[in-house]
């Protein structure tokens, strides 16, 4: 039986505008919170180039911790395996910006999708690109193949004004001798990469390279099979935070959210899902994104399990 993608999309778009409770907008970064509860957008992608789409799909939004999947890319790409002697691989099971576990860990980062992690790994770009924000930006553009994505400034300084805990666990990494860049210089970098705009389809082409063994949608190869294969790992056991066990369980993909209200997901060689819900739950997760994908591989029992 072929799946009728576009007619499935159709229906969780529908049925999630009419939900009553959409979560609640993220305010910690004052600029978010203006963006309104009712947008919904889902995009679906798949490997043979096929594209399925429902909704405010077309919009963009501040993509957050998404970026810290396509940063733990590039910095792959350039040198492997001296990441891993400054973040570890294990779910924290804690909020994204904990910092507790840090300081008992030495200021080894559970994982690099945590914001201490990130902040390693935003550390790592700073020390091997040449011009860090603009050649992490060509990256990402690169990956979807379309020029036109950039960096919300307004956003980034409304998260450099607020980001307190940000500045702790840059200050705490720095003790501990694992942030080798000025504080002020590696956070500028995080805060413009989490402040990157791109809407549902830009996402689910950007993320295709973790579908595809490596390979962008233009062939090209980024990151090896085996990268991919490791940072799909790292997306399924980290990628929710404490919801990881959640978003396993409900959705059964391995994907990335970001308190602008993004997720994007994918089941390696078949396709790459993205949905857009601003409204978050208690986890900083979007509550009717997490809703939405959970329908999806239910109805369509494509998930890894
Ligand atoms: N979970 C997120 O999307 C958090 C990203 C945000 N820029 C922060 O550091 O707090």
């Amino acid at each position: 039986m072929t799946l009728d993608f576009q007619a499935i999309l159709d229906a969780i778009h529908k049925d999630a505008i009419i939900k009553k409770n959409k979560g609640i907008v993220a305010s910690y970064i004052p600029e978010l919170a203006n963006i309104s509860d009712q947008n919904f957008g889902i995009h679906l992608r798949t490997s043979d180039n096929k594209e399925y789409a429902s909704g405010d799909y077309s919009v963009p939004f501040s993509i957050q911790s998404v970026s810290k999947v396509l940063a733990l890319a590039k910095a792959i790409s350039i040198s492997n395996q001296s990441i891993w002697k400054r973040v570890d691989v294990e779910p924290s099971g804690n909020p994204f910006n904990e910092l507790s576990l840090l300081e008992l860990e030495n200021g080894i980062p559970r994982n690099p999708l945590i914001n201490a992690g990130a902040i390693v790994i935003a550390d790592i770009l700073i020390s091997n690109l040449e011009n860090p924000k603009k050649d992490f930006l060509k990256f990402v553009r690169t990956l979807a193949n379309d020029d036109s994505i950039s960096y919300n400034k307004q956003v980034a300084l409304s998260e450099k004004v607020t980001g307190f805990k940000n500045y702790a666990a840059a200050n705490l990494l720095k003790s501990f001798g694992n942030l080798h860049n000025d504080v002020e210089d590696v956070l500028d970098f995080y805060f413009h990469q989490c402040s990157i705009e791109m809407n549902c389809s830009q996402l689910s082409k950007a993320f295709f390279l973790f579908a595809n063994k490596g390979k962008c949608m233009l062939n090209k190869t980024h990151i090896t099979e085996s990268q991919a294969k490791r940072i799909n790992a790292i997306m399924l056991t980290c990628g929710f935070y404490d919801e990881a066990g959640e978003f396993a369980f409900e959705v059964g993909l391995p994907g990335k959210s970001g308190v602008g209200g993004g997720i994007v997901a994918l089941l390696p060689d078949h396709f790459v899902i993205t949905t857009w819900s601003p409204g978050l739950n208690k986890k900083g997760n979007s509550l009717l994104g997490m809703q939405a994908l959970e329908r999806f591989t239910t109805k369509t029992k494509l998930s890894i399990f």
